[in-house]
C-alpha cells in the first residue's frame, strides 16, 4: 500500500520470522530428499494463451523455500496491493508519480484491445505501420542513398534505454538477421566508438538512427554531430541528410532543430519509460536487422507475457515467482546480487541489458510517498553467458562466501547444430550440471572418499562444496522472436512486482542527474587551471593533472 514501509507489512513480519526460525534447517539436499515431488511442485510451464509455441520451463525447485515460505510471500506481494498496482499499470493510472506518467509499455505490444485511456495509445499502430513501410523500403533497397545505391549499414545512436535494448535483441535474434545488412551501434561519448565506427562505413551507403526519447541526451546528440559532420564531408549537400538520418524520439522540436524532418521522425511518447522502449520506435534498428514480421513476433510474445501476468492468479503467476524469491534472498537471506546466466551465445547481452532494467528501475532509497527504507532494494544485477563465466567467476558461485542466487537460461535447441549438435549437448550438460552443483555440492566425506586416506587434510577441505546455493532454470525450445519477448516481459514484471512490494517507484530515475549536471560544470572549467573552482581537494587535483597534459 501506499505509504507503507514493506516492513511493516504483517507477511514481512512473518518471513521474518520464518527466516530467523528455519533457515539453518532449509537444506536443498533434504527437501528434496524429504519431497519426492518437489519438482512437480515447483516448476511450471509457460504457453502463451495467443501461441503455443512460445513455452518454456521454470524450474524453481531448487530454491531454499517450502510451501509455507512461499505462501507467506505470496500474503506479501496480496497485502503489499500489487494485484492493484498492476491493474493500475495496465489501465493507464499515473504510477510513475514523481513525473507523474503512466507506465504504457505494454500499450506497445497491446494485440488483445485493451482499453487504456492515455494519449498517444491510439497513435501505436499508426508507428508500427511507419516502421514496416520504412523497414521494408530499406531492407528491400527500395531506400536509396544519396548517391541512388541501396543501404548497407545502419547505425544505432543511442545510449542507455536507447541502445541496450536494441543491442541486446539484434544479437539474441541474429539467425533471423538481413546478413547484408551490417548494424551497428554508437553510445559512449568516448569518440573511439563513433570513430572506429565510422571507419568501417561508407557514407553513400550508411543510414544512421538517431534514437533518443528525449533527444537532450548529451552523448547521442554529441555522437550523432560528430556523424552529420562527418555525413556532409563526403555528401556535402544538406538535402542529402534526409535520406541518411532518421529519428526515434518523443521531442518532435528538438529532432526538427537537429536537421531532421517529422517525416523522418519515428514517434513515442513519455509513458514509454527509456528501458522498456525496445518495443516502441526505439526498436526500428531491431526491425531493419530481423524484418518487421519477427520484429512484431517480438511484441507479441512479449504481449503473451503480458496477458499471463494480468491473468494468472498470484500462486501460479511466473513473474510474481520469480519476484517473490528474489525478496527472499534480497531482503532476508541478505544477498546483495543477482546473477543471469544464459547458456546461449545469442544473449550474451541478457545480463548488460537487465543491468539497466533491473539496477535503474528499483536502485532506490526513497518509497513514492518518501520515507527512507529500512531494507534491501533492487539487487545488483550482473552476468555472462554460458560456458564462460564458468572459466571466470563460478569459482566464487561454488566456494564463495557469499549467496549469489542465479537464473540459468537456455534453448533445448539451436540455431547452430553443428556437429550434430555436439557443441549444444555439451553446452545443455553444463546449464544442467551447474545449478546441481549449486544446490547439492560435494560433502568432505565424498572427497575423502576420492582421495582417500592420506590426503592432507587442506587439500580435503578445499575440495568441499558446501552446496545449497540457490537457482531458477528457465529451459526453452528454440530461441525465437515470441520466445525472446515472453522472456523480457517475464523480467520486467518481475522489476514491477519487487518495486511495488517495497514501495518504490521503479519508473523514474532520478540517481542518474547529479552527475549529469557536475560534468556540465566541470567541462566548463577544463581549459584553465584558474578555472577549477568550487570542488575538494581530489577532484580540483585530478582536474589539475589532467590539464598538465591536455591537448586540442
Ligand atoms: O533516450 P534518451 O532520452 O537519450 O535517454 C537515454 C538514457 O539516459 C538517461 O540518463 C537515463 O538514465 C536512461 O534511462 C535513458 O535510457
Amino acid at each position: 500500500m501506499p505509504g507503507t514501509l514493506a516492513s511493516e507489512y504483517t507477511a514481512w513480519k512473518k518471513l521474518q520470522q520464518i527466516y530467523d526460525e528455519q533457515h539453518s534447517k532449509l537444506v536443498l539436499k533434504d527437501l528434496f530428499a524429504q519431497d519426492p515431488d518437489r519438482f512437480s511442485k515447483f516448476s511450471k510451464e509457460y504457453v502463451s494463451k495467443d501461441d503455443p509455441a512460445t513455452t518454456f520451463l521454470l524450474d524453481y525447485s531448487k530454491n531454499l523455500v517450502t510451501e509455507t515460505i512461499l505462501n507467506a510471500l505470496f500474503e506479501l506481494v496480496r497485502e503489499a496491493g500489487v494485484e492493484q498496482e498492476r491493474d493500475a499499470l495496465f489501465s493507464g493510472k499515473h504510477i510513475n508519480t514523481s513525473e507523474d506518467r503512466a507506465v504504457l509499455h505494454v500499450a506497445l505490444r497491446n494485440f488483445s484491445g485493451w482499453k487504456i485511456p492515455e494519449p498517444g495509445v491510439e497513435d501505436v499502430p499508426k508507428v508500427l505501420d511507419h516502421i514496416r513501410s520504412f523497414t521494408n523500403a530499406v531492407r528491400s533497397g527500395e531506400w536509396k542513398g544519396y548517391t541512388g545505391k541501396p543501404i548497407k549499414s545502419i547505425v544505432n545512436i543511442g545510449i542507455g534505454g536507447s541502445d541496450l535494448g536494441p543491442v541486446m535483441v539484434t544479437e539474441a535474434l541474429k539467425p533471423y538477421s538481413k546478413r547484408d545488412l551490417e548494424a551497428y551501434f554508437v553510445s559512449n561519448i568516448d569518440g573511439t566508438h563513433i570513430a572506429e565506427t565510422l571507419r568501417v562505413c561508407d557514407p553513400e551507403t550508411t543510414l544512421f538512427i538517431i534514437a533518443s526519447k528525449t533527444f537532450t541526451t548529451q552523448e547521442t546528440i554529441t555522437n550523432a554531430e560528430s556523424a552529420r559532420e562527418w555525413f556532409l564531408g563526403h555528401a556535402k549537400d544538406k538535402a542529402h541528410v534526409a535520406k541518411h538520418f532518421v529519428a526515434l524520439s518523443t521531442n518532435t522540436k528538438a529532432v526538427t532543430g537537429f536537421g531532421i524532418s517529422a517525416d523522418n521522425m519515428f514517434q513515442f511518447w513519455d509513458w514509454v519509460g527509456g528501458r522498456y522502449s525496445l518495443w516502441s520506435a526505439i526498436g526500428l534498428s531491431i526491425a531493419l536487422v530481423i524484418g518487421y514480421e519477427n520484429f512484431e513476433a517480438l511484441l507479441r510474445g512479449a504481449h503473451g507475457m503480458d496477458k499471463h501476468f494480468r491473468e494468472t492468479p498470484l500462486e501460479s503467476n511466473l513473474p510474481v515467482i520469480l519476484a517473490v524469491l528474489g525478496i527472499w534472498y534480497n531482503d532476508f537471506y541478505g544477498a546483495q546480487t543477482h546473477c543471469l546466466l544464459p547458456y546461449d551465445q545469442y544473449l550474451h547481452k541478457f545480463a548488460d541489458y537487465f543491468q539497466q532494467g533491473d539496477m535503474e528501475s528499483n536502485g532506490k532509497f526513497v518509497t513514492k510517498s518518501g520515507q527512507r527504507v529500512n531494507y534491501q532494494t533492487g539487487p545488483i544485477i550482473w552476468g555472462a553467458a554460458g560456458t564462460n563465466g564458468q572459466h571466470s567467476f563460478y569459482q566464487l558461485l561454488h566456494q564463495g562466501t557469499k549467496l549469489v542466487p542465479a537464473d540459468f537460461l537456455a534453448p533445448a535447441t539451436t540455431h547452430n547444430p553443428i556437429a550434430n549438435s555436439k557443441h549444444h549437448r555439451i553446452l545443455l550438460s553444463n546449464f544442467f550440471a551447474q545449478p546441481e552443483a549449486l544446490a547439492f555440492g560435494k560433502s568432505e566425506e565424498q572427497v575423502r572418499a576420492e582421495l582417500g586416506t592420506s590426503a592432507p587434510e587442506p587439500l580435503v577441505k578445499s575440495k568441499v562444496f558446501e552446496g545449497n546455493r540457490p537457482s531458477n532454470s528457465i529451459l526453452f525450445p528454440l530461441l525465437t522472436p515470441a520466445t525472446l519477448g515472453a522472456l523480457i516481459a517475464l523480467y520486467e514484471h518481475k522489476i514491477f512486482v519487487q518495486g511495488a512490494i517495497w514501495g518504490i517507484n521503479s519508473y523514474d530515475q532520478m540517481g542518474v542527474e547529479l552527475g549529469k549536471v557536475l560534468a556540465k560544470a566541470i567541462l566548463a572549467q577544463l581549459e584553465k587551471p584558474s578555472d577549477v573552482k568550487g570542488h575538494d581537494s581530489s577532484t580540483a587535483g585530478l582536474i589539475h593533472y589532467y590539464q598538465k597534459y591536455r591537448k586540442e
